[in-house]
C-alpha cells in the first residue's frame, strides 16, 4: 500500500496546487457551491504530497527538455528520459506501465441524468470534459473509430447526459455535457452543473478527466477556470488539444501559438505540468498516443 501511494504520487505530480493570480477561483461556471473539500472527499488514491513531486532536472545531453515540462509517469526517473520516449504533439512520457492501447470492442452502457444512476462497478474510467463545441463527442468517436458512438453536432449543447462507454470490456469512456454554453437556458445550466457536481463527487473510479481545449482559438478564462477547479478539487487532468488541424490562414493564431499560450499561463499554477496532448478527430491526429497514454495510466490504476 505504501509502495502504491508512493508510486501513485509520482503518477499524479500534477495534482499539487499552487495558488496564483488564477487561485482565485471563479466557480461561475459551475453555478452551485460545489461540496468537495480539498481534505474530505478527496480519493486517498489520489492524494499526492508536496515532497513527492521533487525531481531532478534531466542530465546534461537531454537540456531541451527541461524547458518542455515533461510529465513523466511512475517507474520512470526524468534522468533516463530520451526523446524516443516522449510521445510526439504532448509532453507525455511513456513508460513500463503502457500497454495495449488498442480498442477492441466499445459497447454504450448507457445515459445518466444524475450522478447516482452511473453505472455501479470498479471498472476505472475517464471523463471527457470541456467547452460545449470543443469537439469531445467527437474526440470519443475517433478514439473508438466509430463515426456515430457518441453523436456530434455543429450546434453547442448537443450532449446533455453523462454517457458511459464501456471499452473491451474493461473500462469505461465517458461523455460528458459541455460547459460554457453562453445561450443555454438558466434551466438547462443547472441541470448541468448538479450533473458535474454529482458526478465528480461520486466517481471514486476516474482516472483522470481529458479537458478539451480547442486549440484554433486563444486562451479561454472558462478553460482557465474549470482547469483551476479541476485542480483544486484534486481531480488528475490530462489536457486535449482539440482541433489542430486548423491551421488559420492570415486572420487569427495558429492552434500552436494558442497552445503555448495556454500552456505559460496554466505553467503558473502547477509546480510541474500536467500531461498534455495536440489531437485532431479529423486527421486522427494523436489518436494512437492519447490512447497510449491512457492505457499508461488505466494499467497502473488496475495494478
Ligand atoms: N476541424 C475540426 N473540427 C472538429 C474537430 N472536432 C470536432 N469538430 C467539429 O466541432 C463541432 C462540435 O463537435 P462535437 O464533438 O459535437 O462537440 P462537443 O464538445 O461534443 O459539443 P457538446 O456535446 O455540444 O458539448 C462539430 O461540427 C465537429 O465536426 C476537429 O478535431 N477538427
Ligand atoms: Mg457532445
Amino acid at each position: 500500500m505504501m509502495l502504491r501511494n508512493r508510486v501513485m504520487s509520482l503518477h499524479y505530480p500534477h495534482l499539487t496546487w499552487i495558488p496564483s493570480k488564477f487561485g482565485t477561483i471563479d466557480a461561475s461556471w459551475l453555478s452551485f457551491q460545489f461540496p468537495l473539500s480539498h481534505s474530505s472527499r478527496v480519493n486517498p488514491k489520489r492524494h499526492v504530497s508536496a515532497s513527492s513531486i521533487t525531481q531532478n532536472p534531466p542530465s546534461s545531453g537531454t537540456d531541451k527538455f527541461v524547458k518542455t515540462f515533461l510529465f513523466v509517469p511512475p517507474g520512470v526517473e526524468l534522468n533516463e528520459v530520451n526523446e524516443d520516449m516522449i510521445l510526439p504533439g504532448s509532453n507525455i512520457v511513456v513508460g513500463p506501465y503502457a500497454g495495449d492501447a488498442r480498442i477492441k470492442e466499445v459497447e454504450f452502457v448507457k445515459s445518466s441524468g444524475r450522478a447516482k444512476d452511473c453505472p455501479k462497478d470498479d471498472r476505472p474510467e475517464f471523463a471527457i470534459l470541456g467547452r460545449s463545441n470543443v469537439g469531445k463527442s467527437s474526440l470519443l468517436n475517433s478514439l473508438v473509430r466509430k463515426k456515430e458512438v457518441a453523436l456530434t453536432s455543429k450546434k453547442p449543447g448537443k450532449t446533455q447526459l453523462i454517457n458511459h462507454f464501456l471499452v473491451n470490456k474493461s473500462w469505461y469512456i465517458v461523455d460528458l455535457p459541455g460547459y460554457g454554453f453562453a445561450r443555454a437556458s438558466q434551466a438547462a445550466r443547472m441541470d448541468w452543473s448538479s450533473f458535474t457536481k454529482g458526478y465528480f463527487s461520486n466517481r471514486d473510479t476516474l482516472v483522470a478527466v481529458l479537458l478539451l481545449i480547442d486549440a484554433s482559438v486563444p486562451p479561454q478564462k472558462i478553460d482557465f477556470d474549470c482547469s483551476n477547479w479541476l485542480g483544486r478539487n484534486n481531480i488528475p487532468v490530462t489536457f486535449v488539444f482539440t482541433k489542430c488541424d486548423k491551421m488559420k490562414m492570415g486572420k487569427g493564431k495558429r492552434p500552436d501559438e494558442n497552445i503555448k499560450e495556454f500552456q505559460e499561463l496554466i505553467r503558473k499554477n502547477y509546480r510541474q505540468h500536467p500531461p498534455w496532448i495536440m489531437t485532431s478527430s479529423v486527421t486522427g491526429l494523436g489518436r494512437d498516443e492519447l490512447l497510449l497514454h491512457m492505457s499508461q495510466l488505466r494499467n497502473y490504476w488496475d495494478q
